[in-house]
């Protein structure tokens, strides 16, 4: 049985990965961090990982950028496996992720489903075509109101799968409101919309001379993450130091 700690635990992905854990027989969540009260989870609440003494084999995180530093910190001290899935993380985050994938695992995935880490496989074929033949390349990404970041984690992960098949040629733009000229060549668009319930939609588009050849994901609930996430919690479970991410667990 894997003993989850649950970072974010009264957060709308800690809720449904709440419910799918109490019918999962390989797991199991032990206790919760967050930092607001007002849900009855049947496993103890803590306001931060550094107050949580319930020992756990992994950690699985959906919560806030700014709440990731403290996270880090505590798994690194306490050499415990964390699943990172909690998007819009700065640069500096970005390597506090690396320093602590030294001394403990650290699993990060902008994107927990199965459908868009088989995407950017397809995208980095695709790219391998379309790129060198000229076709431009823009991202179009859709979120609910709530969301806090833009773009979303998946659309920079899905732009960097593109762009590491093309020796990082591109530059990512997100706004072309103060230009007067026409696209670059060298750059991936990328456009987020934000509204009502949209639980997460991620359009590619590759538009050459005549013909645009369209790749597209559709997330109808956050179910689609939260059983990615469990199953990342249950491989990162005893695993050694290190940065894996959903290609370690995910067999095509
Ligand atoms: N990797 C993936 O597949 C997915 C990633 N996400 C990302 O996960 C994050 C959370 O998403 P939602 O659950 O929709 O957000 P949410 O806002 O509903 O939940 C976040 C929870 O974190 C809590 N929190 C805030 N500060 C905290 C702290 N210092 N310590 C502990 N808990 C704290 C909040 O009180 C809240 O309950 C976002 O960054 C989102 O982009 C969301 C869905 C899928
Ligand atoms: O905030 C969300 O909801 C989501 N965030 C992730 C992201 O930023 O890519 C993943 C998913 O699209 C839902």
């Amino acid at each position: 049985m894997v003993r989850i700690i649950m970072h974010g635990c009264n957060g709308k992905m800690g809720q449904v990965i709440t419910r799918m854990a109490a019918e999962d027989k390989e797991c199991e969540i032990v206790a919760g961090i967050d930092t607001c009260e007002g849900r009855l989870n049947g496993y103890p609440v803590f306001d931060s990982l550094q107050d949580c003494d319930v020992e756990a084999d992994v950690v699985i995180d959906f919560s806030n950028a700014k709440a990731v530093d403290g996270l880090l910190e505590n798994c690194k001290k306490r050499r415990l496996p964390v699943v990172l899935c909690t998007t819009g993380l700065s640069k500096e985050q970005i390597q506090k992720v690396e320093d602590t994938a030294k001394e403990t695992a650290v699993l990060k995935s902008a994107n927990m489903s199965l459908g868009i880490n088989l995407l950017m496989r397809l995208l980095q074929d695709a790219a391998k075509v379309l790129s060198p033949a000229g076709y431009d390349i823009e991202i179009v990404e859709k979120h609910h109101n709530k969301k806090v970041d833009a773009p979303s984690g998946t659309a920079l992960a899905l732009a960097d799968a593109i762009n590491e098949t093309q020796d990082m040629k591109y530059a990512y733009s997100y706004d072309r409101s103060q230009e007067r000229k026409p696209r670059e060549k060298q750059e991936i668009g990328i456009s987020a919309v934000r509204g009502g319930t949209i639980v997460g939609e991620h359009e590619v588009l590759f538009a050459g001379e005549d013909e645009v050849i369209e790749f597209k994901h559709t997330a109808y609930s956050k179910a689609v993450f939260a059983k990615g996430a469990l199953e990342a919690a249950k491989f990162l479970a005893g695993k050694p130091a290190g940065k894996y991410d959903m290609s370690d667990v995910i067999s095509f």
